[in-house]
């Protein structure tokens, strides 16, 4: 009897590892130190988890492990702006991605800022995210709408959008990256099954 139990119980777990290995995944990575880019990352990972089907994944750029990323069929970066660049610390994390054999070449990419004023960075830091995954091999893409062709973006400190919080204008950006690659994602993982 308890063979049995422990028989279903390993086939139970063969299933949900099997199922977790071939489900399309997203892992939205993120450094923020005032928490603006943390925020903007939620949202994506709202979004991206609106799609059934999808496992998403959040974490800050410094808990990501070499499993994570191989195991992705997307990978969303997000930085802050700092003097109209990354962030080193995203920096130097995508500097760590491994490049021999080329493991990241055909996944997915996405990429989001936030900086404190407008046109002062941010569409720039997105696209050095967009250049290295292209190095890569990943294919790259933008949000939904024209609005986020680049990535999601989100002003902190300017005008009418305060430090205290992120705008939902931006936070709906993020959400709509994320599903936005979700759902490519999926399709993505069907087709090269
Ligand atoms: C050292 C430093 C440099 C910055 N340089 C820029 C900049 O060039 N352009 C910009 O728009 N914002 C700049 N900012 C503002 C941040 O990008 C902005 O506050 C961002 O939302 C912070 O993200 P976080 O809250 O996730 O840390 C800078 C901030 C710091 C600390």
């Amino acid at each position: 009897m308890s063979l049995k139990i422990s028989l279903v119980g390993l086939l139970i777990f063969l299933s949900i590892a099997g199922y977790s290995q071939n489900s399309p995944s997203v892992l939205i990575t993120y450094y923020s130190s005032s928490g603006s880019t943390k925020k903007m990352a939620e949202a994506i990972y709202e979004g991206a988890k609106s799609v059934e089907g999808v496992q998403v994944k959040l974490l800050p750029v410094s808990e990501v492990k070499s499993q994570d990323l191989m195991e992705a069929t997307a990978v969303i970066v997000g930085s802050p702006v700092y003097n109209s660049n990354p962030a080193p610390q995203v920096l130097e994390f995508l500097n760590s991605w491994p490049f021999d054999g080329r493991p990241m070449k055909d996944k997915l990419g996405a990429a989001f800022a936030t900086g404190g004023g407008i046109s002062i960075g941010e569409e720039g830091v997105m696209l050095d995210i967009l250049r290295t995954m292209l190095i890569h091999g990943m294919i790259v893409m933008g949000g939904e709408e024209v609005e986020s062709a680049f990535g999601a973006s989100a002003i902190t400190g300017e005008g009418p959008f305060g430090k205290e919080k992120v705008d939902d204008l931006f936070l709906k950006k993020g959400a709509g990256l994320g599903k936005r690659v979700a759902q490519k994602a999926l399709n993505w993982k069907l087709m090269t099954k």
